[in-house]
């Protein structure tokens, strides 16, 4: 009964993260007010609320606050719950195998109250006037995202979103270790996902004051939750992360030669044991 109780949370936990992380992406990119909804008559009543549309109009200077505490208390959940400390603890109180689905779920919790409280400050900064430039704003756009979606297969997106966990506690398998990988874009930066997200957020065909505001609050959190990953990385990791820190670049692709693990760091144990 248990054991079948936590399946469900895991499974309902990652149908609310999906749901979540679409939203996301019309949050984002204002996709009800676009040709979009042509094609899907429902999604302007599916998407009420996006970073320049139908939230409650607000004065410039409470506006900002609101939405940089938002912004803040999506960070404040992240870092918290991703630190190894918080899952041991969490771990001692709940049954280990849903605590990722636990972050998963207040992750997804802590961004609705973003896309529903979220202030629009819709006055624009730029605009893409020519259709040339209007594309390659939403390829950009689309292509963040994707690489987000993308970069979650590559390093295992079911034990990222807790599905893994859950499987394995049903089917009464010992607990694997999430495993450290390096593939395809992993050798040409150490945080695709994030440069997903950061191509996404500045990302589309216009920018709004609003806009810009979650695009940036969010690369400062980008920023901070890349040297607090990393450092739990090094922690667990050691010499063989400090080794692919040195050779790939954080999120820009540089000229370096391609990182290849086995020339360039000695065989260690590639494995998170607290996950
Ligand atoms: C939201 S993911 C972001 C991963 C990475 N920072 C990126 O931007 O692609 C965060 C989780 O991925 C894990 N992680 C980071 N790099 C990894 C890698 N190369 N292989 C496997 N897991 C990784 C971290 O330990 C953390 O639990």
């Amino acid at each position: 009964m248990k054991r079948t109780a936590i399946l469900l949370f895991g499974l309902l936990t990652y149908g609310v993260f999906f749901a979540t992380f679409l939203y996301l992406v019309a949050f984002t990119g204002n996709l009800q007010a676009t040709g979009l909804a042509d094609l899907i008559p429902v999604l302007p009543a599916l998407v009420p609320h996006s970073v320049d549309i139908g939230g409650a109009p607000t004065a410039l200077l409470p506006a900002v606050l609101i939405n940089l505490g938002l912004v803040a208390v999506f960070g404040l959940q992240h870092s918290v719950m991703a630190r190894l400390g918080f899952k041991t603890w969490l771990k001692r109180h709940l049954p280990a195998s849903a605590e990722r689905s636990v972050y998963v779920l207040l992750a997804s919790m802590v961004l609705m109250l973003l896309f529903w409280q979220w202030r629009p400050l819709p006055e624009l900064l730029w605009s893409a006037s020519s259709t040339a430039a209007q594309a390659f704003g939403w390829i950009v756009f689309a292509g963040g995202f994707g690489l987000v979606l993308l970069s979650t297969f590559l390093i295992d997106h079911f034990d990222l979103f807790g599905l893994r966990q859950v499987w394995q506690q049903f089917t009464g398998r010992l607990p694997t270790p999430h495993k450290f990988v390096t593939p395809l874009i992993y050798r040409l930066v150490r945080h695709p996902l994030y440069l997903g997200f950061l191509l996404a957020l500045w990302g589309g065909p216009t920018m709004s004051i609003g806009h810009a505001l979650f695009a940036g609050a969010l690369t400062v959190y980008i920023l901070i939750a890349i040297q607090l990953e990393e450092r739990d990385l090094v922690r667990e990791l050691g010499e063989r992360y400090v080794s692919y820190r040195k050779q790939v670049p954080m999120l820009v692709p540089g000229l370096a030669r391609p990182f290849d693990e086995a020339r360039d760091t000695a065989p260690t144990a590639a494995a998170d044991p607290s996950r």
